[in-house]
Order: structure tokens, then sequence, then C-alpha cells
């Protein structure tokens, strides 16, 4: 018996697509690969420098999906196959970026390049060839909040005029040049202009994300194990790492930032409404966030070490975080955002789309698979040689 066909939300039968995914083997990447190939007739033309992430949906050849995905290994910066794959496709998604707040202040130009230089080819191949562009930037684009500006004890901080940050209304603030941290924020907000105006001025179809703080498996590396000692991945695999050697936490300046985090396969559905209901997300910049998972930093760490100590079955640590300072901990030229709150009108009146999972739920997902994933390579790697007789 066939399967029921599938609708849009206005009813009509969703036709099968070509997308032109760039930067699929990430983490975002990898959750919507799986989600498309497990649940919808696309087809996905893989683009990215690496596959680690997505081998599971690539290998072996059986996979009842083999001859929907497709890896290309392509660095956008400099291949001229790219033109090509984006005219195959129905829609292009962007999701390529440098993405990690530690090198925003460190590596400033490779951030610049990688989140504006390098994403103008995509943005003039689709504007040129009329393809529909699926654009991935940033909650970061709004940068502080207007409220962090008010002295500490005015009542209007806890009006939610002051932080709730909209789409259509709320203004980007970034702190000065020297902060480079807004290296990142900026070169986002510009590319963000730049489909915007091409969509003005070209009648280029586009859709942008801003993602707030999605989390869950497969997010970054955890140092040392899948990806460099040194290295400085986002919150979750920082802490992850820590809670797995049984390091403190560090709580940067005290960790009184403040973030809203969402489950990444409920930001995947929000995708999935996007890439299937074009009438209803082209010319329009989505939030994807979950307002009711706000915690300070502090909290999350401390929520983290309960939840950790539930799914391994290890005590939490006595002395479970320490402070450090961004300077100590990020170098010279960081700063942050003070307070993220999304703001949800836009996607639930377009897309009737809500987040569904609660902090404690998706850290506790998350954790069981970075345990899983994790803890025996970890033991391993901080396991003293046995000396030789
Ligand atoms: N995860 C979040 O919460 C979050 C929040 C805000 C914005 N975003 C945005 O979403 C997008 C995806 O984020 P993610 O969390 O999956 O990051 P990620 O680092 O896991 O994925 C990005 C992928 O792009 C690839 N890539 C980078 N440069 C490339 C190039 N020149 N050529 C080919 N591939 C390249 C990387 O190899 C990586 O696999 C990014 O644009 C990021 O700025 C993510
Ligand atoms: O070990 C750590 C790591 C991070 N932090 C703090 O935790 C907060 C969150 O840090 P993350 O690494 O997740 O990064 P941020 O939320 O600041 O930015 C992220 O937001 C949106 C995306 O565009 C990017 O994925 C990234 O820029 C920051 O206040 C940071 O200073 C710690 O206190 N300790």
């Amino acid at each position: 018996m066939a399967s029921a066909a599938r609708v849009d939300l206005d009813g009509n039968p969703i036709k099968p697509i070509t997308m032109c995914m760039i930067g699929a083997g990430g983490f975002i990447g990898s959750h919507l690969c799986e989600k498309l190939m497990s649940e919808t007739p696309h087809k996905v033309l893989a683009v990215d420098v690496y596959n680690d992430k997505i081998k599971h949906l690539l290998e072996p050849a059986s996979l009842p999906w083999a001859d929907r995905i497709q890896f290309h290994r392509i660095n956008i910066k400099n291949d001229s196959r790219l033109e090509g794959l984006i005219k195959m496709a129905d829609l292009t998604i962007n999701l390529a970026a440098i993405c990690t707040p530690a090198d925003y202040n460190t590596r400033p130009l490779d951030t610049i390049y990688s989140n504006f230089i390098d994403a103008l080819p995509v943005v003039k191949y689709c504007s040129e060839n009329n393809k529909r562009l699926i654009h991935f930037s940033t909650c970061e684009v709004y940068g502080k909040t207007v409220g962090s500006f008010l002295p500490k004890e005015s009542p209007l901080r806890l009006d939610p005029a002051y932080y709730v940050l909209k789409e259509d209304e709320s203004p980007c603030i970034f702190g000065p040049i020297e902060k480079q941290r807004w290296s990142y924020a900026c070169a986002k907000q510009l590319i963000e202009r730049l489909v915007y105006a091409e969509g003005a001025e070209n009648g280029l179809e586009f859709t942008i994300v801003r993602p707030f703080n999605w989390i869950g498996p497969r997010m970054d590396f955890i140092p040392g194990i899948d990806g460099p000692s040194e290295g400085v991945p986002r919150v979750l695999a920082c802490f992850s790492n820590n809670l797995l050697r049984r390091e403190p936490l560090k709580l940067v300046d005290g960790g009184q930032s403040q973030r809203t985090f969402v489950y990444i396969k409920d930001a995947i559905e929000a995708v999935l409404l996007m890439i299937e209901n074009p009438a209803r997300a082209n010319g329009h910049i989505f939030n994807v966030g979950n307002p009711n998972n706000e915690v300070t930093v502090r909290q999350l760490a401390e929520m983290m070490t309960k939840v950790y100590s539930k799914v391994s079955a290890e005590a939490p640590l006595e002395v479970p975080t320490i402070d450090v300072s961004s300077k100590e901990f990020y170098g010279v030229g960081y700063d942050d955002s003070d307070k993220r709150i999304p703001d949800m009108t836009i996607i639930n009146r377009q897309l009737g789309w809500n987040p569904k999972t609660s902090l404690w739920d998706l850290l506790e997902s998350t954790l069981t698979y970075q345990h899983r994933t994790y803890a025996e390579a970890i033991k391993q790697a901080t396991s003293k040689p046995v000396a030789s007789s």
C-alpha cells in the first residue's frame, strides 16, 4: 500500500526536491541530513570539507536512502564545482562558517572571510540562477541587549521591551572594533543585509535563520579525543569535556551571561518546515530558539553537573566549578552577549512552530550520548601507561 502523500502547511502535496547543503558535515548539517533521509523523499548534495558526522548516512551503499545523498568534498573558498552543484539543486542551504567564539578574537580574519567573503559566491550563484537560498545567520547579530546599557538598578531592566529580541524591531548592538569578538556577528550581519538586498533588488527567494544556541549530540568536539587538545569548542562541549575528565567546569567572568538553549531535534523541525513551505518562509528572517529554557551559564554548569552524575552514575565533584577571566580563557578582545531571549511571533505566525524539549530533558539525552561516545576514550587517554617489567 502506498504511504499517504506528505502535505505542506496549506494542505498541498510536497514535491521531492534536490538541495545543495553547504556545511552538511557539521553539527546542524548532520542532524538535518539525518531528518531528510529518514523522513522525507528529498535529495541532498552534501558539501563540506569533512564528513565524519554524516558517515553513518553515506555508508554502506545498501542504506535505504543511498541514492538520495551524495557527498562532495569541497572547500567553498576555492572550488569551481560549487556553481554547478547550486545549478543542479532547487534549493541551497548554507551552513558553512567558522562559528566558535574562541576563534572570533584570535582568528578574526578567518572569521570574517568565512562568514562574509566565502558566502558571497553562494548568494551570487543563487541570485543569478534564480535558486532559492536558506542562509544560516546567528542570534549574535543582535549583540548586546538595550537593557544591558541601563543602570543596574533600573526597573526597566525587567521590562521585556528592553531584552526580548525581535527580528523586525531590535537593533544590532556590537562593542568597539578592538573587541574582536564582534567580528563574527558583524560579518553575519553584513551577509544578512546582502541576502536581503538581493531579495529586494533582484528578486532572490531567501530565508534567513537566526539560531539561538542549538545544542545536542555531535556538537563540536571533545579536545584531545576528536579535536585538537588545545581547541576551545562551544560551551556544551567545554562543559562535557570537563565532566568527562572530572575537572571543575570553568565559568568565564563568573558565568553571569544568560542563554536560552534549544534541543537540536526541535530546531531541525523548524528548518524542515522552512524547506517544505517556501511560500510561508521566503522573504523572512526567523529566530529559532526556546525562550522557556533560559539559564545563566553558572546555572547551566550546575544543571549539567547534576544530569551528568545521573547518567554516568558517578558522584559529582566536591568543587564542581571554578571562575576564570575571559582574558585568560579566550584571550584579548573577548566580549559577550549578556542575554538572548528570542521573540517567537514571526515563526509562530508563519510556520506554527514551537520548541518542545525542556532544558533538563535535552541535557539528559545529550549527556547520555556524550558519556556513551567518549567516556571510554577519555579513560584510555588519561590512564597512565603500564610500566614494562
Ligand atoms: N549551533 C548553533 O547553535 C548555531 C547558533 C548560531 C548560528 N549558527 C550557524 O549555523 C551554521 C552551522 O553551525 P554548526 O553549529 O552546525 O557549526 P559546525 O562548525 O558544526 O558546522 C559548520 C560546517 O561548515 C563546514 N565548512 C566551514 N567552512 C567551509 C568551507 N570553506 N567549505 C566547506 N565547508 C565548510 C565545516 O567543516 C563544518 O562542518 C553556521 O553558519 C553557524 O554560524 C549555529
Ligand atoms: O567553558 C566555557 C565555555 C563558555 N562559557 C561561556 O558560556 C557562554 C556560551 O558560550 P558558547 O561557547 O556556547 O557561545 P555563545 O553562546 O557566546 O555564542 C554562540 O552563539 C551563537 C552562535 O552563532 C555560535 O555558535 C556562538 O557564537 C558564554 O558566556 C561563554 O563565555 C563558559 O563560561 N565556560
